[in-house]
C-alpha cells in the first residue's frame, strides 16, 4: 500500500525533509530509524515495477509441453508473427506493395509496445515480432487485438468522448450523428456472379456498385486506418453450427465498435483463436471518416460496401454499430442458402421439452422481448439458420431496444445490462449514472448489446431441434389485425414474403397516421437473393417438419394509433405461451371475413373479447373502412410477387396468391 503521506516520511535521522523535527510516533526504532510497519510492504523497489507487477503476464494459449511433438506446434514467437502477418495483409493497401508495419498493443504504453528496439529483455516480456517490409509509413499502426471488455472499456472511457460507465456497470456511449442503420447508403458490388446470382431492382435491398469504386472506397478506408495511432481487431465467429461457422474479422477505430462485436458474434476459445488462420470475411470499419461525393455512385457521406467476391466491407461516414452486425448478416444471407441453409431474421428460443419457436418480425415488433422469455432457453434473439440438423443463432449476443425498458416487464433484458454490456446513445443522470430509458434525447432507437450468456437461461451452444411453431409478428398501429391467428402454410407464406407491419414515425408531436411497411421476407434490407428464394425453403422446411404458423399483433387494439393503445405486453406474453403450450392449437377458432384469419375463441389469461378486434372498436364502420384499407395496402405490395413461381410445386404458387385477403 502506498504510504498516504501526512507527516510521516522519514530521511533517517530523525529529520523530516523540510528540516522540522520528525515527529516521534510510539512505533519502535530500529537503529534510530522510524519503520512503518502497519502493514507488510510491497515487493517493489519503484513505482515502474510496482506497476510491472500489478498486471500478470497471460499465459500462453498451447501448453508448450505436451503429448504433440515440438515440431507440430509453432513456437509462441512464431505464432504471434504469423497473426500480425495476417493482419498486415488485412490492413494492405492494394495500390502499394507491401503491407503497414503492425504492432501489438497500446501505444500509450510505450515501454512495452517498443521493446523489440532495445536488445535487452524485460524479465516476464515476450519480444513482439514486427513485420519489416512496410512502404506505406514510417510509424507502426498499433493493433488492439481481440481485447477483454476491460480492456475495452479502459480504451472507451480514455480517448472515445461520450463514454461512460452507468450504475449498473454497463458502458454508455454515443454512435455519432447516426443513431440507426442507413439502408439507402448500402451497396453491393455487381460482378458477372452477383449480377445473375442476386436480386437487383424494384423492391431489392442491393443497390448496386462496381468493383473499382468499392476498391476507392476500401482504400480509402484502409488509409484512414493506417493513419490512426491504433486499430481494433476481433477474429471471431459467426453461426453456432459447427459445420458451418463463418471467421470473420472486424477492424475498426472505436472500443465501441470492438467491444460491440465481442458482444455479438461468437467469441472464440483462446484454442480456436490461435487456430484462426485467415478470416472467411472482413469488415473495415472506418466509419468516423465519411466517404467521397466524388466518389462514382456516392450519394452522401455514408457507404456500406459489400463485396462477396473480394469477401470484404467497407463502412464509412456512420459510426451506428448495427451497420456490421446487419452487413454481417447479409453476408449470411447469401452464402448460407448456397449450402442449403436457410438464414432468418427472427429470435428463437426452446421450452424445456425441446419444442422450438421462431419469432419473425421487423424492427420493434417483439423478436427479442418475446424470445426472451424466463420460462424457455434462450437460442437467439434476431439472426438464425435452418439447416436440415435443426436451427442455429448466427450470433453470440442479443441487441435489445431499450427505449421505455421496464424491470418489471423485461427483467432478464434489465438484468443484462451491466459489466461488458454496450448501452448506445441512452440518457443518464450526470451523478448516479443511472439510466433513463424513457429519454429519448438522442434518439428513439436506443440499444443495448449483450452476450447471449447474460440470459440466464440462454441455450449454450445456440443451436435447438427442427423448429414446431413459426411465429409471424406484426405490430399493426391499424388496430385492425387479430392478436393471434392459426395460419395455414399458404397463410404463413403469404404473410412471411409480404412482411407487414405498420410503426408510428413521430409519437412526439401529435397524432400522426400509421404508415404501412412491407419488407419482404421480415427483413428485405438483409436478403440478397429474390424473396421467393427464401420463401420456398421456408415452406419445404415448414412443410417436412410439421411447423404450425401464427400471425401475433404486437400492435394496437381498441382502435388505430392515436385512438387505442398498444396490446399489452402480459397479454402477448399469454397468447405465446398458449402457442407453445399447444393448447392454442387445439381450441376452438373462427374465421374472420377479408383476410381469412382462423382465429380462437378464448386464450388462457387473455379477456376473449380482444381476440376479435371488432370487438374493441367502439366506431365498427371506421373498423371496417380501416381493415379494408388494409387489405388494400396488402394486395398492392404483393402485385410484385405475383409472377413468381415458389418452389418446384406450382400448386403452392396459388394456393399463396389466394391466401391473401379477399374482397
Ligand atoms: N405487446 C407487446 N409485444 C411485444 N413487444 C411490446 C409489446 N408492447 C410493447 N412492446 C415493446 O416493443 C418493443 C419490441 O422491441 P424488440 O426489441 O423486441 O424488437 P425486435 O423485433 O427485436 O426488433 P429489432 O430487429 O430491431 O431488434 C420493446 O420495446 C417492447 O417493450
Ligand atoms: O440492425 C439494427 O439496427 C437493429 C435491428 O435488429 C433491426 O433493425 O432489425
Ligand atoms: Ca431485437
Ligand atoms: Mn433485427
Amino acid at each position: 500500500m502506498a504510504s498516504s503521506g501526512n507527516g510521516n516520511v522519514a530521511n533517517g535521522n530523525g529529520t523530516a525533509r523540510n528540516g522540522l523535527p520528525a515527529i516521534h510516533t510510539h512505533k519502535k526504532h530500529v537503529n534510530g530509524i522510524c519503520h512503518d510497519d502497519s502493514g507488510p510492504t510491497v515487493k517493489a523497489k519503484t513505482i515502474d515495477e510496482l506497476h510491472s507487477l500489478q498486471k500478470k503476464k497471460s499465459a500462453p494459449t498451447t501448453p508448450v509441453t505436451g503429448s504433440q511433438t515440438p515440431f507440430a506446434t509453432l513456437s509462441e514467437q512464431e505464432r504471434q508473427k504469423q497473426q500480425l502477418q495476417s493482419i498486415s495483409a488485412s490492413l494492405a493497401s492494394l495500390t502499394r506493395e507491401t503491407g503497414p508495419k503492425v504492432v501489438k498493443g497500446d501505444p500509450a504504453k510505450k515501454s512495452e509496445s517498443q521493446v523489440h528496439h532495445d536488445h535487452h529483455h524485460h524479465h516476464h516480456h515476450v519480444a513482439t515480432p514486427t513485420i519489416a517490409v512496410s512502404d506505406s509509413a514510417l510509424k507502426f499502426t498499433h493493433v488492439l487485438y481481440n481485447l477483454s471488455p476491460a480492456e475495452l472499456y479502459e480504451q472507451a472511457i480514455k480517448y472515445e468522448k461520450g463514454s461512460f460507465i452507468t450504475s449498473t456497470g454497463a458502458l454508455a456511449t454515443l454512435s455519432g450523428a447516426k443513431t440507426g442503420r442507413s439502408p439507402r447508403d448500402k451497396r453491393i458490388v455487381k460482378d458477372d456472379v452477383t449480377e445473375n446470382e442476386l436480386w437487383w431492382g424494384k423492391g431489392s435491398p442491393n443497390i448496386e456498385m462496381d468493383e473499382h469504386t468499392f476498391m476507392v472506397n476500401r482504400e480509402r478506408a484502409v488509409d484512414y486506418l493506417n493513419s490512426l495511432d491504433k486499430v481494433f481487431v476481433n477474429d471471431q465467429f459467426l453461426n453456432w453450427d459447427p459445420e458451418n461457422k463463418i471467421k470473420v474479422r472486424i477492424v475498426s477505430a472505436r472500443a465501441y465498435h470492438s467491444l460491440f462485436m465481442h458482444n455479438m458474434c461468437i467469441r472464440p476459445t483462446p484454442e480456436e483463436l490461435e487456430n484462426f488462420g485467415t478470416p472467411d470475411f472482413t469488415i473495415y470499419n472506418a466509419g468516423q471518416f465519411p466517404c467521397n461525393r466524388y466518389t462514382h455512385y456516392m450519394t452522401s457521406s455514408t457507404s456500406i460496401d459489400l463485396n462477396l467476391a473480394r469477401r470484404e466491407m467497407v463502412i464509412l461516414g456512420t459510426q451506428y454499430a448495427g451497420e456490421m452486425k446487419k452487413g454481417l448478416f447479409s453476408v449470411m444471407h447469401y452464402l448460407m442458402p448456397k449450402r442449403q441453409i436457410l438464414s432468418l431474421h427472427s429470435g428463437c428460443n426452446m421450452g424445456r421439452d425441446g419444442d422450438v419457436a421462431l419469432f419473425f418480425g421487423l424492427s420493434g415488433t417483439g423478436k427479442t422481448t418475446l424470445s426472451t422469455d424466463h420460462n424457455r432457453f434462450l437460442i437467439g434473439d434476431d439472426e438464425h439458420c435452418w439447416s436440415d440438423k435443426g436451427v442455429s443463432n448466427i450470433e453470440g449476443g442479443c441487441y435489445a431496444k431499450c427505449i421505455d425498458l421496464c424491470q418489471e416487464k423485461e427483467p432478464d433484458i434489465w438484468n443484462a445490462i451491466r459489466f461488458g454490456t454496450v448501452l448506445e446513445n441512452v440518457v443518464f443522470d450526470e451523478h448516479s449514472r443511472e439510466v433513463d430509458y424513457s429519454d429519448k434525447s438522442v434518439t428513439e432507437n436506443t440499444r443495448a448489446s449483450y452476450p447471449i450468456e447474460y440470459i440466464p437461461n440462454a441455450k449454450l451452444p445456440c443451436v435447438g431441434p427442427h423448429p414446431k411453431n413459426v411465429i409471424l409478428l406484426a405490430c399493426d398501429a391499424f388496430g385492425v389485425l387479430p392478436p393471434v391467428s392459426k395460419l395455414n402454410l399458404a397463410q404463413t407464406m403469404y404473410h412471411f414474403i409480404s412482411g407487414y407491419t405498420a410503426l408510428v414515425a413521430g409519437t412526439e408531436d401529435g397524432i400522426k397516421e400509421p404508415t404501412a411497411t412491407f419488407s419482404a421476407c421480415f427483413g428485405a434490407a438483409f436478403i440478397m437473393l429474390h424473396p421467393t428464394k427464401y420463401a420456398a425453403m421456408l415452406a419445404e422446411k415448414m412443410e417436412k417438419h410439421g411447423a404450425t404458423g401464427w400471425l401475433v399483433n404486437t400492435g394496437w387494439s381498441g382502435g388505430r394509433y392515436g385512438y387505442g393503445s398498444r396490446i399489452k405486453l402480459p397479454y402477448t406474453r399469454k397468447i405465446i405461451d398458449a402457442i407453445h403450450s399447444g393448447s392454442l392449437l387445439n381450441a376452438e377458432y373462427k374465421k374472420t371475413e377479408i383476410f381469412g384469419f382462423e382465429i380462437p375463441t378464448e386464450v388462457e389469461g387473455v379477456p376473449s373479447e380482444i381476440l376479435d378486434p371488432i370487438n374493441t372498436w367502439s366506431d365498427k364502420k371506421a373498423y371496417n373502412e380501416t381493415l379494408l384499407k388494409l387489405a388494400g395496402l396488402f394486395k398492392k405490395n404483393f402485385e410484385t410477387f405475383t409472377n413468381h413461381k415458389i418452389g418446384k410445386d406450382n400448386k403452392l404458387t396459388e394456393e399463396i396468391l389466394a391466401a391473401g385477403p379477399v374482397f
